[in-house]
């Protein structure tokens, strides 16, 4: 036994030791208040209070704050952190992802003048739900010299963003040495920007980015992937601007921000092995499914660029989910609870997550429960939740019960393996299993309606649908089986939105539309402390 485990199991022992001392006047305490509180209220102004915590995290990462902290002009000056660059009306901008409007309407307005010309590539319907939820700051001006072209309905390449993806080539290819060329990228920015490399097809390459998606590989294996069937991934677009001076500004929405990887990296060295792609259809057993002419490309990699090709080009990450998580956190801290944000690289099968935090939830809520604990479980927590035992402890350990409750933060991107028909999304999917696995763990009536789970995406759209994620939490599946939908039966059909939309009117899901902004997904687990 190491060190950890043996560290582990007398902080488990202790904790068990310090609960059943004050067990009884913790029940009689529980019993007293819950005769105060009405059930019903507590649960709203939970479900409240993270909406409320979410929200923080996302109104944090809105691009304007990113751009200006970022970018700045003096005099003849364009400054980018701690790199200077001669402006004299040079300037042209191009971009492509969820949060590039609002990147493009607050470099406009540093760079004034100097502004030559731009494209943007945005998702379908930006400007209208920009317009009409009063968020026209998050839109170029009126009289901007960017055009703003949408496409990728629902997050996948289409014949309007391959339009918008031919528009940038030919800006960037007329562009001189002594031109700028800004680059904004986010998250979404892959759908937005396609250009299959010849012979391959755009409707060829949906079909291997779908088959990826629906097999559950990661996005990095994903844009692995991406990077060598485009000719504008793995740093191509930057080859095409030279000799111009490239500067790329970057929203992050990948786990420990791979800048290579982020929109496939257009602007950024792809230094993957030549073989990597192909591993990755292997692993995911659909080198058969795929079309010929991708296979093709793949067994014959095309140029790499080499540092020396890529000279001209500095790349900035100016904005990442830890901005949110810190917001969130702040943000739970005023609403009273102890706050902690235990991950910021959540990974993993949406549905395991689901059940790990609901065993956080139980493990936090009814301390009790710890006796119940065994080693095995806690290790594949620790592996679901993607922490190490010892942060795990650290969680434990440090709870403050004298605030109104816990609230455990986390970011990432989890993934689906969809084998059903049905409607969903990885944060509603989570949510679900986590209510259910909530129900199931939470035997005792003391713990009903003490612990509520939202996940939600920031960009405010969690898979094809039209919410951004869900909430859950016990009571969800009572009120499921008070109804007769069965949840099980609409998890394995993966038709989590299809059971939100029915149960309690729909009310659970989180519709908040596209934010204008993309950080990954966060998680806010609140847990009522069990006393006054
Ligand atoms: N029925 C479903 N139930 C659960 N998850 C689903 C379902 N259909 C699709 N998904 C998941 O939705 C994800 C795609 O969602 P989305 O288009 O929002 O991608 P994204 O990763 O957020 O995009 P980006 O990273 O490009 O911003 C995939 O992980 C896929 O597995
Ligand atoms: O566009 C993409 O590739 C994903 O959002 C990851 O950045």
């Amino acid at each position: 036994m190491c060190a950890a485990e043996g560290n582990f199991k007398r902080c488990v022992k202790l904790l068990h030791q310090r609960l059943q001392l004050s067990k009884i006047r913790t029940c009689r305490m529980i019993s007293s208040r819950i005769a105060r509180e009405k059930p019903q209220d507590k649960l709203q102004d939970m479900k409240s209070d993270a909406f409320k915590i979410f929200l923080a995290g996302v109104d944090a990462v809105m691009p304007k704050s990113f751009i200006t902290k970022a970018l700045k002009v003096d005099n003849e000056r364009l400054l980018v952190q701690d790199f200077s660059y001669h402006i004299a009306n040079n300037v042209y901008v191009v971009g492509f992802g969820k949060a590039v409007a609002g990147m493009a309407r607050a470099v406009e307005d540093i760079i004034g003048h100097h502004l030559v010309e731009g494209v943007i590539s945005i998702p379908e319907g930006t400007t209208d739900i920009m317009s009409q939820s009063g968020k026209r700051d998050l839109l170029p001006g009126s009289d901007s010299k960017i055009l703003v072209l949408e496409g990728a309905k629902h997050n996948l390449p289409d014949k309007n963003s391959s339009v918008a993806a031919d528009c940038i080539i030919s800006l960037v290819k007329k562009l001189k040495a002594t031109d700028i060329l800004l680059v904004l990228i986010s998250g979404g920015g892959s759908a937005l920007f396609p250009a299959p490399v010849p012979p391959v097809t755009l409707d060829e390459k949906i079909a291997v980015i779908k088959l990826l998606s629906t097999r559950g590989a990661t996005i990095q294996e994903m844009n692995s992937v991406r990077k060598q069937l485009s000719v504008v991934k793995g740093g191509g677009l930057a080859a095409m601007a030279k000799p111009a001076q490239v500067v790329s500004l970057i929203l992050s929405d990948i786990v420990g921000d791979p800048l290579d990887l982020i929109a496939s990296g257009p602007t950024v060295r792809n230094t993957d092995d030549a073989s990597y792609p192909l591993e990755i259809l292997k692993k995911y057993n659909i080198e058969n499914d795929v079309p010929q002419s991708v296979l093709c490309v793949l067994k014959k990699p095309r140029k790499v660029y080499e540092e020396k090709d890529l000279y001209h080009v500095q790349n900035f990450l100016i904005g990442t989910n830890k901005q949110a998580l810190e917001a969130a956190r702040a943000t739970a801290f005023q609403c009273n609870y102890h706050p902690c944000v235990l991950t910021m690289s959540l990974q993993g099968e949406a549905k395991v997550v689901g059940w790990a935090m609901a065993y956080l939830a139980v493990m936090c809520q009814e301390l009790n429960n710890l006796k119940r604990i065994e080693e095995p479980e806690v290790e594949k927590l620790c592996t679901a939740l993607c922490v190490s035992k010892s942060s795990l402890i650290e969680l434990l350990t440090t709870l403050e019960t004298h605030r109104k409750g816990f609230c455990i933060i986390c970011g990432g991107e989890t993934i689906v393996k969809v084998t059903g028909q049905g409607k969903g999304g990885r944060n509603q999917e989570m949510a679900l299993e986590y209510s259910l696995q909530n129900y199931y763990l939470s035997n005792s009536q003391l713990s009903r309606s003490t612990s509520v789970l939202l996940s939600a995406g920031t960009d405010g759209i969690d898979g094809p649908t039209d919410a951004a994620g869900a909430f859950g939490y016990h009571e969800l599946i009572l009120r499921a089986l008070e109804q007769g939908l069965d949840p099980g039966k609409y998890l394995s059909n993966n038709d989590s939105y299809g059971f939100y939309l029915k149960c309690n009117g729909g009310n659970d899901l989180i519709k908040i539309g596209h934010t204008g902004t993309n950080v990954m997904d966060i998680q806010v687990l609140l847990i009522r402390t069990i006393q006054d």
